[in-house]
């Protein structure tokens, strides 16, 4: 009797553990441990992984159940998974089969089909599947498992007979958009005209707007703005055959273009000392963490490079994280330029089947390198031999729901499984990774000069108070406005830097105050410029812009649209010549548009590349020799203990892609609180003094790197059960951890109403608190039992980015 120990797919239930069940016969050959399974479960079959096989079970003959179904005949965990898995689910609070959903590709969530290829000649398969191949090159799966070959087919996988590929069914996350064809045919338009009716009114007014339009593709809510008509109406024209809707065409693949080959550098003599070491590391098989701090432009980049090289040399795997925004195909180019084919790339921009064609490549080892965002940490390599992470003080590395695992930490065990060193790189380190290197941890690798020996940007700071107060009521100071003139006139780049952390354009009456608000959450509307329309950021929810006051009825509508879009319109006013590129949430949110953005830009289409957070990091340009930063300190106040950390590390990184080359750059840092020390170390360019001021904020109110933290928090549609249940955590919390840990809380949330629910929270500041993960688990089990039926939810996350 073969039992297989499976982790079940039900995030409900109070016990997170393996259930055991009966391998039928038939199966006994073919399941192993890390595939999935279908299994019964209470009065449902559902999804599970075999995480072991075993021989007895204490489960009683009478209720031991068999296994349904087997969903893979290949794994799709390795045993390090499967190892890793346990160790996540305590580190975040979360449930093992969440942990081993994250880590596999979300096509096999999604529906798909598979195919057997052959990958030989049909006359070196043995019977019955050589009068199968003999037919065809490929089978569908399904009909070898009804006729009942999968064992065959499993012994034919492992000769590398043949091949399972899997053909994802589902389009998945690529959005396409609906969009109206204008028939190309003026006459044929014109004729649609002349037939209709002279009733059909609006129809034949959009007609008129069509022929002017003749073979455009536009979006439907441009047609009905722009004339004034109804869905009703462009249907009826489409009828009438003079449009038709088309889908948005997919981009093509930006990763399918030939990058050519690049050569490695000759090091310089820092890039040549920090390499070494992590060489030594590579040789000696040692699990130790550097961090790489290097200033921007000091060719980090390069040094991970290299390292990967003698990586590979040395038969082994190596892994690269960069944050999904720096995701950019200058960036990957960089690595697959240098390795070729042996690169597989994974981001968000790749479509659901495009992802898992580049996970398989990383689990049938056809390559050796594979560059992604946070889940990359995942890939299934079996002889990691370095990891790397770049930018490691992005927040992104952190998953935000559950599990909410850091992608650090994830590859720092992965570096003891595999005995790998891990490089952290940042020109600006977060304070817990620095702290960490100057206790030796981590061990400190330093670039300080740029990798040309070309000086950093002089960076300015100029006092937007004062400007007011000389009149000048526009976004751009004098200087800035000076300064962007004269690049303009020497066909130099610019980089606008508008910091929207925190800050974001709304809609408010100006004679009650009256700001709009979304339906379901205690937030201010955005106002969107395209559409026209308001938009809660949280959860989705859209109206159009009143008219008039939905509170006192005034029409003194007023709109603060700060954003990008405002700036853009102020710039084409002050400089008319100027080409600007736009990049935002709004330009962006098209497959491949965020690459096109810094593709135009790096061949010289436009002047000004004007953006948010999105580009602050990566870009490598050599023309881009002014970079203003338009508002520096939205990103200050914001209550978060974090704010001037972050706010020092935006600045620095954006005033970084400015004189990378020959041609010397500089920085203008517009702010209205200059004197604070975040923007005058950004100024100075000066990590060390900026951590040496920080980590005394930290000391003197007990936060990270100081102590550890960790938000329980608990919402609820209603106000007073919400609290309620947070006191009750709470009291639970008090009532189990020491004295050293402290409590802060209940308290409400930043953002009380979410979604409709109220949020309430406690904190907790801890130092070594041995038993805080088993009260934690503890308290899950609780919740999970008894509070999750009265329609509780209560999340746990240690160490969150933000509070
Ligand atoms: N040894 C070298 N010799 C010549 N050029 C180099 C060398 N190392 C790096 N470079 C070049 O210097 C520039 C900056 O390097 P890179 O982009 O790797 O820096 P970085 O430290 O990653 O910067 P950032 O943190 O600002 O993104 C690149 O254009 C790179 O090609
Ligand atoms: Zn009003
Ligand atoms: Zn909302």
């Amino acid at each position: 009797m073969k039992i297989a120990e499976v982790i079940v797919d039900v995030s409900a239930y109070p016990v997170d553990r393996p259930f055991d069940y009966l391998i039928p016969d038939e199966m006994e050959e073919l399941i192993e441990c890390g595939c999935r399974v279908k299994v019964p479960f209470g009065a449902r079959n559902i999804l599970g992984f075999v995480v072991g096989i075993k021989n007895d079970t204490d489960v009683p003959p009478d209720k031991l159940k068999p296994v349904s179904s087997l969903l893979d005949i290949e794994p799709v965990l390795t045993k390090e998974m499967m190892e890793l898995a346990k160790w996540m689910k305590n580190e975040t609070i979360s449930y093992e089969i969440d942990c081993l959903q994250v880590m596999i590709p979300s096509a096999l969530r999604a529906k798909y089909e598979k195919m057997v290829v052959l990958e030989t000649d049909a006359e070196n398969l043995e019977e019955p599947l050589r009068t199968v191949f003999r037919r065809t090159t490929k089978a569908n799966y399904k009909e070898l498992e009804k006729q009942n070959l999968l064992i065959p087919l499993k012994k034919a996988l492992k000769e590398k007979w043949v091949s399972i590929e899997t053909v994802v069914k589902q389009k998945g996350t690529i959005k396409e958009i609906r969009k109206v064809k204008i028939s190309e045919d003026k006459d044929f338009l014109q004729k649609v005209y002349e037939n209709l009716s002279n009733r059909a009114k609006k129809q034949k007014q959009l007609l008129l707007w069509m022929q002017q339009h003749a073979g455009e593709i536009i979006e439907p809510e441009v047609i009905y703005r722009k004339t004034d008509s109804s869905p009703q109406v462009l249907q009826a024209v489409i009828g009438h055959g003079a449009a038709e809707f088309v889908m948005e065409e997919v981009y093509r693949n930006p990763f399918k273009k030939d990058v050519g080959k690049t050569d490695f550098f000759t090091l310089t003599e820092e890039q040549e000392k920090a390499l070494q070491p992590i060489v030594d590391a590579m040789d000696n098989h040692s699990p130790e963490t550097f961090l790489l701090h290097g200033v921007t432009g000091s060719g980090k980049t390069e040094v991970y490079l290299q390292a990967i090289q003698h990586c590979i040399q040395q038969g082994k795997e190596a892994i690269v994280l960069v944050p999904e925004i720096s995701l950019t195909p200058q960036m990957t180019n960089r690595f697959r330029s240098r390795f070729g084919e042996l690169v597989a790339v994974m981001h968000s921009g790749l479509s659901i089947g495009e992802k898992f064609d580049e996970w398989r490549k990383v689990h049938h080892r056809k390559v050796k390198v594979v560059v992604g965002a946070r889940s990359a940490v995942f890939a299934p390599f079996e002889n990691v031999g370095l990891i790397i992470i770049d930018e490691e003080h992005e927040t992104s590395y952190k998953q935000e729901d559950s599990p909410r695992y850091h992608a650090r930490d994830v590859a720092i065990w992965r570096s003891k499984y595999h005995r790998c060193p891990v490089i952290l790189g940042s020109a600006t380190p977060s304070l817990e990774s620095y702290a960490r290197a100057r206790k030796n941890v981590y061990k400190l690798l330093t670039l300080k000069e740029r990798a040309l020996k070309q000086s950093l940007p002089s960076v300015e700071i100029v006092d937007m108070r004062k400007e007011l107060k000389k009149g000048n009521r526009t976004m751009f100071s004098e200087k800035l406005a000076e300064a962007i003139r004269g690049r303009l006139e020497k066909n130099e780049q610019i980089v606008l830097f508008l910091n929207r952390r925190g800050y974001s354009s709304f809609v408010l009456c100006r004679d009650c105050g009256t700001v709009m608000q979304c339906e379901n959450c205690d937030i201010s509307l955005t106002y969107h410029r395209y559409n026209e329309k308001l938009k809660c950021h949280y959860c989705g929810y859209e109206q159009p812009v009143p008219a008039i006051c939905p509170l006192c009825g005034s029409d003194h509508i007023r709109y603060f649209g700060t954003g990008t879009q405002k700036v853009e319109e102020e710039l084409t006013k002050l400089f008319p010549g100027a080409r600007v590129l736009r990049m935002d949430v709004d330009t962006t949110k098209r497959k491949g548009a965020h690459e096109r953005i810094l593709e135009d830009f790096g061949a010289g289409k436009a002047d000004i590349l004007l953006g948010t957070q999105m580009i602050a990091k990566g870009l490598d340009f050599p023309n881009i020799t002014l970079v203003g930063v338009l508002s520096a300190d939205t990103s200050l106040h914001l209550p978060d203990f974090r704010a001037a950390e972050r706010t020092f590390q935006l600045l620095t990184q954006v005033s970084g892609r400015a004189g990378r080359a020959e041609k010397p750059g500089e920085v203008i840092i517009q702010t209205y609180s200059p004197e604070h020390y975040a923007i005058q170390f950004a100024k100075a360019q000066q990590y060390e003094p900026f951590y040496e001021r920080e980590m005394l904020m930290r000391h003197e109110a007990d936060y990270p790197p100081y102590y550890y933290i960790a938000l329980v928090q608990v919402s609820h549609e209603d106000l007073l059960v919400s609290a309620e249940y947070a006191k009750k955590c709470a009291d639970y919390l008090r009532s189990r951890l020491s004295f050293n840990a402290s409590i802060i809380g209940p308290t409400t949330a930043g953002i009380v109403r979410l979604q409709n629910r109220y949020r309430y929270q406690c904190l907790i500041k801890y130092k070594i608190e041995p038993n805080l993960i088993p009260t934690f688990l503890q308290l899950m089990k609780i919740y999970r039992t008894d509070w999750m039926k009265k329609g509780i939810t209560l999340t746990i996350d240690l160490n969150p980015t933000m509070i």
